[in-house]
């Protein structure tokens, strides 16, 4: 047999490629083994995408291979596929999908070469003692399914091949036991479920689920999670065991949509209108939208959960692309709680709450109920001000204020939020010398303060991106509140959603308004998301629940669709806006962001791409189905000293819009080179 010589090769590294290399006689390379190669002055490794004929550039400049690792099987073909559709359809190079998505060791050269190495990652993770004792399982509290969801499981379970599902069931509804009785006919059946949750901090939740329910059935190794949260050895050891196919199960946030899965059979996306399933640097990937071509690619049914489905999912569902299946009454107490608005402009607040609000809480604890105040800005209060010649803390790096922040043992800071700027807090006005400084407005800090004060013989605790900062915090305050020591829980979203607290009564809102009126055509959708899931977390044992929500125009169609527990009407009317204003889901976007020194220059690359459409010959036919918006400053415009400015591509037809930016695209970065300029392009943006 001849020996094949030619190699094509995906690298880490921000160029389109391809990476073509030879295999010298002493070396043995196939597609999806991974290899390390020579790059410019360094080592990296990369993967074997194909075996080619010749190569795309003279031989003699084509370099040999150093080495071939094959400590764990060739990456399967569909998940080469997979990430070649990822790049295609990201237009991001296909290097830059497939390696980061693997555990660094097993990309690092430095894992393979020298000392210390000892035959590799995955020999020296198999030569670690077996350190898994087999504990007793959780306890599982099994449910007979009810009607609706027995209806559901049987939907599913009727499909053969690929099929997107929507299960859109109320909070509480018991989407999980749905997802639980479907794991298992996979299960039974030898195949592979891969279940993807939006935050790390729902992980523990279901995995504790996963192996109450299914230990028995696939052993302690069978259920392998992956997220960000995890330490380097960890992952690895997931990684591994998925490949290797000994991980039945796949628990994990939206990196998880990568792993490598041998026999998958269902793909579930619970709470699939989350923000957070989409990655927001580097590979600006959908893992919902991604987890549907995978399921597509692999012929399996894939399971979109939610209350609040995204308005591009209920579309689908709505025109029959989606099979529709609803659980319309919760499971446990079948009651939704109540939802009351408060009409904050009639009365005084009393440090940001409403007296009925305080009194509700005060009910709640006599009752032995938790309370959950709900409020999406962290720090102690947002901002300091100078009240007679109007200074107001501004961040010296970027267009927003700094937020002061009580840092225990450190007094008081002022932070910004984008940058991570820290600035001692001025005793007096930097412009006029006054020393009474007043702080505007209120965070989770300020809030917890007041409340412990209020009522000091409750326990009152806060969770959001502060409290939570050192690894397995999150996990230990949501452990207290399950357990049900804390009286009253203040937490931005990182609360509002799939938690299932058993004594929870009631929930407060306090400035749901702050997103009223902002710029983004999706923040209604948003709003209506984030308070219906906020307001799912009451009442879920327990009859009674009820939820407060604080604003001051009650009026507004979002508030009224939520007391009515209306998504139904909400999504539809919603739908018909979007329709008029040709605004997704009828219509595609894709948004360049540039960013430079000064706006004007971010502005002035933009402009030039966007002449291109009119310029370009090669584009012209493009003209009636692209529609190019002008471009302009983001709303915070400066962040870390940098300025950025973004344009909005827009086209009815997905396919057409694809087209478009395979020839625009390279004609862009070579503007953005002449300009130096950086900048990114993101599909399907959820932002703007
Ligand atoms: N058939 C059933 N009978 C009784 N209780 C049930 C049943 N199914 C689920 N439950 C219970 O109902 C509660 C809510 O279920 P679950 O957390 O799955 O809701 P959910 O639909 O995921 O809600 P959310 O969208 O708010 O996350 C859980 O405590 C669960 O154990
Ligand atoms: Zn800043």
């Amino acid at each position: 047999m001849k020996h094949n010589q030619w190699i094509r090769v995906a690298l880490d590294v921000p160029l389109a490629g391809p990476f073509d290399y030879r295999v010298p006689e002493s070396l043995q390379a196939i597609k999806g083994q991974r290899v390390l190669v020579p790059f410019g002055r360094r080592e990296l490794v990369g993967i074997v995408l194909e075996t080619i004929e010749s190569p795309s550039y003279p031989e003699d400049q084509v370099k040999d291979i150093l080495m071939v690792f094959d400590d764990l099987s060739p990456l399967p073909q569909d998940w080469l596929d997979f990430g070649l559709f990822a790049a295609s359809y990201y237009h991001r190079p296909v290097g830059e999908v497939l390696l980061p998505a693997m555990p660094s060791a097993l990309r690092k050269p430095g894992s393979y070469t020298g000392k210390l190495s000892k035959g590799g990652p995955v020999a020296r993770l198999d030569r670690r003692k077996k350190t898994a004792i087999a504990l007793a399982p959780p306890e599982d509290n099994t449910h007979v399914l009810n009607e609706e969801q027995q209806e559901a499981v049987d939907a599913v379970l009727a499909i053969k091949g690929f099929k997107t599902v929507l299960l859109h069931g109320v909070t509480g509804s018991g989407k999980t036991e749905v997802y639980l009785h479907l794991a298992l006919d996979v299960l039974t059946k030898g195949k592979q479920v891969l279940f993807l949750v939006p935050e790390i901090n729902l992980t523990p939740q279901f995995e504790q689920a996963l192996l109450a329910r299914f230990q028995q059935v696939v052993g302690l190794d069978g259920i392998a999670v992956l997220h960000s949260g995890l330490a380097e050895g960890e992952r690895l050891k997931a990684w591994v065991a998925i490949q290797r196919g000994q991980a039945r199960i796949v628990l994990g946030t939206r990196m998880a949509i990568f792993a490598p899965l041998q026999q998958a059979g269902l793909i579930i996306v619970d709470e699939e209108h989350d923000a957070s399933y989409k990655q927001q640097e580097g590979l600006r990937y959908s893992a919902r939208d991604l987890a549907i071509w995978r399921a597509h690619q692999l012929d399996i049914p894939v399971v979109l959960g939610s209350a609040t489905p995204s308005l591009e999912s209920w579309q689908h569902a709505n025109v029959g692309r989606y099979l529709k299946l609803t659980l319309a009454k919760r499971a446990k107490t079948t009651y939704m709680p109540a939802i009351k608005l408060v009409d904050t402009k009639q009365i005084k607040l009393e440090q940001g709450f409403a007296p009925v609000v305080l009194h509700a809480i005060r009910e709640r604890l006599e009752r032995g109920e938790q309370s959950l105040v709900f409020l999406n800005r962290r720090g102690y209060a947002p901002v300091i001000h100078c009240a007679s010649c109007g200074w107001m803390s501004q961040c010296p790096r970027c267009s927003v204020y700094t937020v002061l922040h009580r840092m225990p043992g450190h007094g008081n800071v002022l932070q910004c939020h984008h940058c991570g700027y820290y600035g001692r807090v001025p005793v007096k006005c930097p412009d006029c010398g006054n020393q009474d400084l007043e702080m505007l407005g209120r965070g989770t800090q300020r809030v917890e303060e007041y409340l412990q004060a209020a009522f000091p013989q409750a326990c009152v605790e806060r969770i959001d991106a502060d409290s939570t900062r050192l690894k397995g915090s999150a996990r230990k305050l949501f452990d207290r509140v399950h357990s049900g020591e804390i009286d009253i829980l203040v937490g931005t979203q990182m609360v509002a959603k799939g938690h299932d607290f058993r004594k929870l009564g009631l929930v407060c809102v306090l400035n749901a308004d702050a997103m009223l009126f902002s710029s983004d055509f999706r923040a209604p959708e948003k709003l209506f998301a984030q308070l219906a899931q906020v307001s799912g977390r009451a009442g879920r044992h327990v009859a009674g629940g009820e939820v407060l929500i604080q604003t001051a125009y009650p009026e507004q169609a979002v508030y009224q669709a939520l007391i009515r527990h209306d998504y139904d009407t909400f999504a539809n009317a919603s739908l018909e806006e979007r329709k008029i204003t040709h605004l997704p889901p009828f219509s595609h976007q894709v948004l360049i962001s540039a960013q430079a020194k000064t706006v004007n220059q971010a502005m002035q690359f933009l402009l030039e791409t966007r002449q291109l459409l009119a310029s370009q010959p090669q584009l012209s036919g493009f003209q009636a189905a692209i529609n190019m918006y002008d471009p302009v400053p983001l709303r915070i415009v400066r962040v870390a000293h940098v300025e950025r400015a973004q344009l909005l591509v827009e086209s009815a037809s997905r396919p057409v819009l694809q087209a478009f930016l395979g020839h625009w695209l390279p004609l862009v970065q070579e503007i953005g080179k002449r300009h130096r300029i950086r900048y990114f392009t993101e599909v399907d943006p959820l932002e703007i």
